[in-house]
């Protein structure tokens, strides 16, 4: 095969940053999909329609000339949030979904829910209305191992969180053990899962051995190899509840490459190629297009994409670095060759 020509994909997860990181990160995603949900992590985070729409403007703004990728916005759930702010910002028709970050569990969590009965009244506000909830998925209290964090979630925090309301649709992004693919597989269908490119290519060994590798570094953190099989067969199963979702996450390379580095992947320059290029080993080209193309979307109630982009069988290098707010930002794979390259519009002509 020498080229693959999908359905226009869409990334169920992205951090986009603010501001001027704009510059460099909406390009990258606006080449490859149509449609991005929005993490509303910023400083401070994202908790009111008024911010969730201005963020949305900056971002339009970021666009290149003639792109029409559209960021699905989302709010940032605190125990402050109030249901109508969450209802208000749905039925404008700016807010998507709202995220769930348990305080302390990720970058810029700081002002995540402390305590699950503090946002029932807004997750019953949500069930009603229809609004999606996105959950990072990890317990953070101290004695909890760090690889064992997402079990914890499910069990405690997921499993009250679907049985209390058993309408409400959630999103359990980023997954990165066997249990959580089992979890979603084995729940309702209002239940689904994001897999990011990082989880599905590694695993801690790749982390780790040798030396650490602070670009690998991700949260929830990479686990053993039976995860990432387990991962790989949930994503390459043509399951509907399990589809793309990148988690791309810049952090500016000083910030990586220091005693105390930050957690985040950045994959956006490249993410559909790398989809390929896993789905490709694994054997299961053929399910790419209804993990990346249709599944969210159905998940989301939203129309499916109608054009189409195309990957060539070519091989081209990730650079090394991307200029990013005056320093360096260092993606996923840099400086290493892929095999499918994204074809320009006028190569795609099929
Ligand atoms: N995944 C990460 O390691 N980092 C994300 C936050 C998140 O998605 O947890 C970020 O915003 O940098
Ligand atoms: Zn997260
Ligand atoms: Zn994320």
């Amino acid at each position: 095969m020498t080229s693959i020509t999908l359905t226009r994909p869409d990334d169920w997860h992205l951090h986009l940053r603010d501001e001027d990181a704009l510059l460099t990160t909406v390009p990258h995603t606006a080449a490859r999909f149509a449609r991005a949900i929005v993490m509303p992590n910023l400083k401070p985070p994202v908790t009111s329609l008024a911010a969730a729409q201005a963020y949305r403007d900056r971002i339009l703004a970021a666009r290149p000339t003639g792109s029409d990728f559209q960021p699905l916005m989302t709010l940032y759930l605190t125990d402050q949030l109030q249901p109508q702010e969450v209802v208000n910002a749905h039925k404008a028709g700016v807010v998507t979904a709202v995220k769930y970050y348990p305080a302390g569990a990720t970058t810029n969590s700081d002002s995540g829910v402390t305590a699950l009965e503090n946002v029932f009244p807004v997750l019953e506000a949500m069930a009603d209305a229809g609004i999606p909830l996105l959950v990072h998925g990890e317990v953070t209290d101290d004695h909890v191992d760090i690889f064992d964090r997402e079990k914890e979630f499910i069990d405690r925090v997921l499993s009250r969180i679907i049985d209390r309301f058993p309408s409400l649709r959630v999103v359990m992004e980023h997954i990165t053990t066997a249990d959580a693919a089992a979890f979603v597989r084995d729940a309702g269908d209002n239940v689904a899962a994001t897999l990011t490119p990082q989880h599905l290519m590694y695993n801690r060994n790749h982390l780790l051995v040798g030396g650490v590798r602070p670009h690998l570094y991700c949260l929830p953190v990479l686990k053993r190899n039976i995860h990432q099989r387990a991962l790989l067969e949930a994503a390459t199963s043509g399951h509907p509840r399990f589809f793309l979702g990148t988690d791309s996450a810049p952090h500016a390379q000083p910030t990586k490459e220091t005693a105390c580095g930050c957690a985040g992947c950045y994959s956006a320059n490249a993410a559909i190629e790398l989809y390929a290029e896993i789905f490709e080993d694994a054997g299961a080209l053929d399910k790419l297009e209804g993990f990346a193309s249709f599944y969210g979307a159905d998940f989301y109630r939203l129309p499916r994409n109608t054009d189409t982009i195309t990957l060539l069988k070519e091989d081209w290098t990730v650079p090394a670095a991307y200029d990013y707010l005056g320093t360096a930002l260092v993606p996923l794979r840099a400086g290493e060759t892929l095999r499918w390259r994204l074809a320009l519009g006028t190569e795609a002509v099929s």
